[in-house]
């Protein structure tokens, strides 16, 4: 079996109080696609946070690389080769856009450098045009390009990508797919949250499907396809 570069088991994570992820099993191999799916509130995010550290789970273990990772600092399980495109795409507004993308530029593990500067603008020729804006002068597309072009700088093994085309414009949100099919290309693992089901399963290898903090599905698109029964019962498609 082909040994996962992340990898969750039986993740417990909370708020305080409130219960949110229940024994959750998540695995993504080396250059693998994989859609997180899911209705609001399901704990989507809470899932790839926990992976990130940016909440530490209760119970359960986080592997990155097959070194056990639970809770360690963000920054360090971060290191490990991983990019995250959060939610709501953590820009600076008073940043311009080519500090943005050379301030975490970095080499991947084992010295990789498939994206640099150059092959960022290349993909994204729109900030080509807007180096020396401010994070605040950038649409809501050009700043999610932006956030995918800054993580990809860091060279990394696996992109996580938050509700990747949440209040995009139609020709924005195509552009969107069509970098992240050709980050696919590339052989970087994805892990994608978004709302457009009949995209991702197209795209992802894989799909996980979540339900009130459980795995309620794991498994291909094909299986997916053959049986609509699944969406409809899970996300209500
Ligand atoms: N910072 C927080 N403090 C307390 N509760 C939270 C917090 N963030 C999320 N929650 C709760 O945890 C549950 C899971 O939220 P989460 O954001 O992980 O869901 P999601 O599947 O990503 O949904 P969405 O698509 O709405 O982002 C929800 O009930 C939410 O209200």
């Amino acid at each position: 079996m082909t040994k996962p570069f992340i990898a969750a088991q039986g993740v417990h994570s909370y708020y305080g109080p409130s219960h949110v992820l229940h024994g959750v099993d998540f695995r993504v191999n080396r250059g693998e696609t994989v859609a997180l799916m899911g209705r609001n509130g399901m704990g989507k995010s809470t899932l790839l946070k926990s992976l990130l550290g940016i909440v530490k789970p209760r119970d359960g273990e986080v592997r990155v690389g097959g070194t056990v990772m639970t809770g360690r600092p963000t920054s360090r399980i971060v290191r490990m080769g991983i990019a995250y495109v959060p939610e709501g795409r953590g820009i600076f507004p008073s940043l311009t856009v080519r500090e943005h993308l050379l301030m975490v530029a970095r080499r991947g593990a084992e010295g990789r450098r498939d994206w640099d500067y150059h092959r960022v603008l290349e993909t994204f020729p729109r900030l080509a045009e807007r180096l020396d804006n401010f994070g605040h002068h950038l649409s809501g597309g050009e700043q999610q390009m932006l956030s995918i072009g800054r993580a990809l700088m860091t060279n990394p093994e696996l992109l996580i990508l938050d509700e990747a085309t949440e209040g995009l414009a139609p020709l924005i949100r195509r552009e969107i797919w069509r970098v992240i099919a050709a980050i696919k290309q590339t052989g970087i693992a994805t892990v994608i949250v978004d709302k457009n089901a009949h995209v991702l399963l197209d795209l992802a290898d894989r799909h996980v499907i979540l339900v009130k903090g459980t795995v309620a599905y794991d498994g291909h698109a094909d299986a997916l396809k053959a049986n609509p029964e699944i969406l409809e019962r899970t996300i209500g498609l």
